[in-house]
């Protein structure tokens, strides 16, 4: 039998936010990544895309860059499969090219990005409009004292809704303790019908211990994110004992046919999120989400309000103009 063989062309993008993401790794203020288009041997065109984020722990931009630009224009399934696993992103758009993208069934539910700060009081509303039931904040951006006295305005918002609360690494102990005692208060003396659903990456990845330590303490749960960028991450800490609950990005996870064995094998708390790629990433990340996701958790996906729209002719226009 011939070998397949796909005429690969790629492209870089870049995409402002609307409204950049404050984190506590700082200010974001431009998407960029690569798309990558084959074509068979019958014509059939395919595309997938690389969205690295080098301040979570894949590769740059650079260095995806660098890798596509080293092929030669006919690629096989071996190549693919060599990709190393210093180049997660990479592993992932090459691999998702050749995946079926799917029916869009199960349908999933979508949680709703808030701006950090102050801003989320005003921004919630109208995300509980479009129907997002969970909303993620951003912490570990502002003076604690404030962001303390801001959760309490959210969590006595007067509607039923779970709140995911998102450090990014950016905690010391003595704060994430402090976080975790006044979701655990909440918890057990409400003040409404808000929901913590978890702390997300208190710590930062070097600290892996001491967040186990934490989720042995509190009843808060908490979620890993930085720590479990990669699958080899992920891997690590599940067998370091961790049993909390996995963000999983999949544009960074690597190849999404080693993620969907991990996820089948060892049954993890999964919730998937996304790294503000462009529909093609996204297509491919929501399937892997709806075979792999925690049935009751809802997917961080919503964020298209905080991109700049797409139009219909974007990918016409990325291949026209190189
Ligand atoms: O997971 C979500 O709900 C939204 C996506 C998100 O927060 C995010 C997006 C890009 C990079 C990092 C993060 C993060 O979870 O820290
Ligand atoms: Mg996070």
């Amino acid at each position: 039998m011939e070998i397949a063989t796909y005429q690969l062309e790629f492209r870089r993008y870049q995409r402002q936010f609307q409204s950049p993401l404050h984190t506590s790794h700082g200010i974001w203020k431009v998407r960029e990544g690569i798309i990558l288009r084959f074509t068979d041997a019958t014509g059939k065109v395919d595309y997938g895309e690389i969205a690295p984020i080098s301040w979570f722990g894949s590769e740059t931009i650079e260095q995806a860059w660098a890798f596509c630009c080293q092929l030669p224009p006919k690629v096989t399934q071996e190549m693919i499969d060599s990709i190393p696993d210093t180049l997660p992103a990479c592993q992932f758009g090459f691999e998702s090219v050749l995946e079926e993208v799917g029916d869009g069934k199960p349908s999933l539910t979508y949680s709703g990005l808030l701006p950090a700060g102050e801003a989320a009081l005003g921004a919630w509303e109208k995300l509980w409009e479009k129907g997002y039931r969970t909303f993620k904040w951003k912490i570990g951006v502002g003076a604690i004292a404030e962001e303390l006295k801001i959760f309490a305005k959210l969590m006595q918002l007067p509607v039923s809704a779970k709140l995911r609360l998102d450090a990014n690494g950016g905690l010391s102990y003595d704060q994430a303790q402090l976080w975790l005692q006044t979701c655990d208060r909440f918890a057990e003396n409400p003040a409404g019908t808000v929901e913590v659903e978890y702390l997300e990456q208190p710590l930062a990845v070097e600290e892996f211990a001491a967040m186990l330590e934490l989720s042995r303490c509190y009843s808060c749960a908490i979620a890993l994110d930085e720590s479990v960028a990669t699958l080899k991450q992920l891997q690590e800490c599940y067998h370091k004992g961790w049993r909390g609950i996995f963000i999983i990005k999949p544009a960074i996870a690597g190849f999404p046919s080693r993620l969907r064995q991990f996820c089948r094998e060892y049954q993890i708390d999964a919730v998937f999120s996304s790294v503000f790629e462009t529909e093609i990433g996204k297509s491919a990340a929501l399937k892997l989400a709806r075979e792999l996701s925690s049935p009751n958790r809802t997917v961080g996906f919503g964020v298209d309000h905080l991109l700049a729209p797409e139009d219909s002719q974007w990918l016409e226009r990325l291949w026209s103009t190189h």
